[in-house]
């Protein structure tokens, strides 16, 4: 269901909120006046900025210490761009192998956002030539038939990648699910022996999850720091937050991460220069909870009533864009910055999975 809408993000929803939050009202936040966060776009990406998308980058530059408008982080063209590269090397691939990468989802009930989510996932395969295979299973089903679908897809030659749509119903154990993936097929990443190695030193995953995966991707094609900078992630799920903390640790990022019970999460988000929101409630990153110069990516994808809107929502991040983006030197839309990342990442780890199985260059 949609929350309300706050225009100004003066309200934050707070149905989520952990025990020990308040909620922040009508605070004034700070004006950035120095950028201490070196922003250095790459000639990858042309860097739009909130007011004028057609700067040259040395005029970006130049402004970042006056200026207050944010860059946005456009996810949806550096998506597209990644989605024309995997189409190429599937060519390749195809033309020295015969292989064509598959991708078989499997869909457990009939819920609303589940299923757009599917078909977006299957469109996207078929454009850039990965087979789309799809599993749909009765919302009633047992557990022992959903392993079974997915043993199905691991013995499948023709099958490279295996995606379980989350959430699963209520009476089904997710762990158990998610265990009878195999892990050469894990393309989403959430097998407990991927997410082990992600967090070991020295030992590599098969598979990065999706989301956080393309989140340290925009970060990478923008050109911005990591090594030695401070970062906090809000939220701490198995299949964003955690994993989001782990890959910026990876990079000698110095990590945080702020969850239900942080107390004092304002406080603790203001010491980064790297803020990755992944929580699910509109509006809780105020401008106040950002740090001058900091880089925003967000998560989160939260439907808030909209009359004007043809479908009676929009969909809004964790963060509050028009504060935030007076504040940060750089941030991600919603929609159009990590979502469409999301889908692209889980191309690109289909695509390499094939070329593993199949011991391609
Ligand atoms: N753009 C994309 O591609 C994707 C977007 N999403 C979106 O990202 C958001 C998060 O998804 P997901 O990780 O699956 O969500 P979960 O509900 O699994 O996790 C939410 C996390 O946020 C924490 N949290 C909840 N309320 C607060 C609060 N008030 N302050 C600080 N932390 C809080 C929770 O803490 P605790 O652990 O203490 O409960 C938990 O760790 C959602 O909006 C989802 O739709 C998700 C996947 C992909
Ligand atoms: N096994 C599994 N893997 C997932 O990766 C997974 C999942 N289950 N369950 C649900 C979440 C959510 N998720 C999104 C993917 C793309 C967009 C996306 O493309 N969003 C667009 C907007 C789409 C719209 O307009 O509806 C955008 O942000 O621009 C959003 C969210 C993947 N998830």
């Amino acid at each position: 269901m949609a929350s309300m809408v706050f225009s100004d993000c003066s309200t934050s929803a707070t149905a989520r909120l952990g025990p020990f939050q308040k909620r922040i009202s009508g605070q004034a936040f700070q004006l950035r006046t120095l950028v201490s966060f070196p922003w250095r776009p790459t000639n990858r990406f042309l860097v739009h900025s909130t007011s004028s998308r057609f700067r040259s980058s040395s005029t970006i530059a130049s402004a970042m210490s006056t200026d207050t408008a944010a860059k946005i982080i456009d996810g949806k063209s550096v998506a597209k761009q990644i989605r024309d590269e995997i189409a190429g090397d599937i060519v390749k691939l195809k033309n020295a192998t015969g292989i064509v990468p598959g991708l078989a989802v499997i869909l457990v009930g009939s819920r609303k956002d589940s299923q757009t989510y599917v078909r977006n996932k299957k469109k996207a395969c078929e454009a850039v030539g990965i087979m789309s295979y799809e599993a749909n299973l009765p919302e009633d089903s047992t557990e022992e038939e959903v392993i079974k679908s997915i043993t199905g897809f691991n013995n499948d030659p023709s099958v490279h990648g295996i995606l379980v749509q989350l959430p699963l119903p209520r009476h089904m154990n997710e762990e158990n699910i998610l265990n009878s993936v195999g892990i050469e097929k894990d393309v989403d990443g959430f097998h407990p022996l991927n997410i082990g190695r992600l967090s070991m030193q020295g030992r590599d995953p098969l598979f990065v999850p999706c989301t956080p995966k393309g989140c340290m991707e925009l970060l990478h094609r923008y050109g911005v720091e990591i090594k030695g900078k401070r970062a906090v992630v809000i939220g701490r799920s198995n299949i964003v937050g955690m994993p989001a903390a782990l890959l910026l640790q990876r990079e000698n990022a110095t990590v945080s991460i702020v969850h239900s019970y942080t107390k004092n999460p304002e406080e603790i988000t203001r010491q980064a220069d790297i803020v990755i929101s992944a929580v699910g409630v509109a509006n809780l990153v105020r401008g106040s909870w950002i740090k001058p110069g900091a880089v925003v990516i967000d998560v989160g994808i939260n439907p808030v009533d909209d009359a004007e809107s043809p479908k009676g929502y929009r969909l809004v991040g964790d963060v509050c864009y028009e504060e935030a983006c007076k504040v940060a030197s750089a941030i991600t839309p919603v929609p159009g910055g990590v979502g469409p990342m999301t889908i692209a990442m889980l191309l690109s780890n289909t695509l390499s999975s094939a070329k593993r199985i199949h011991n391609f260059q």
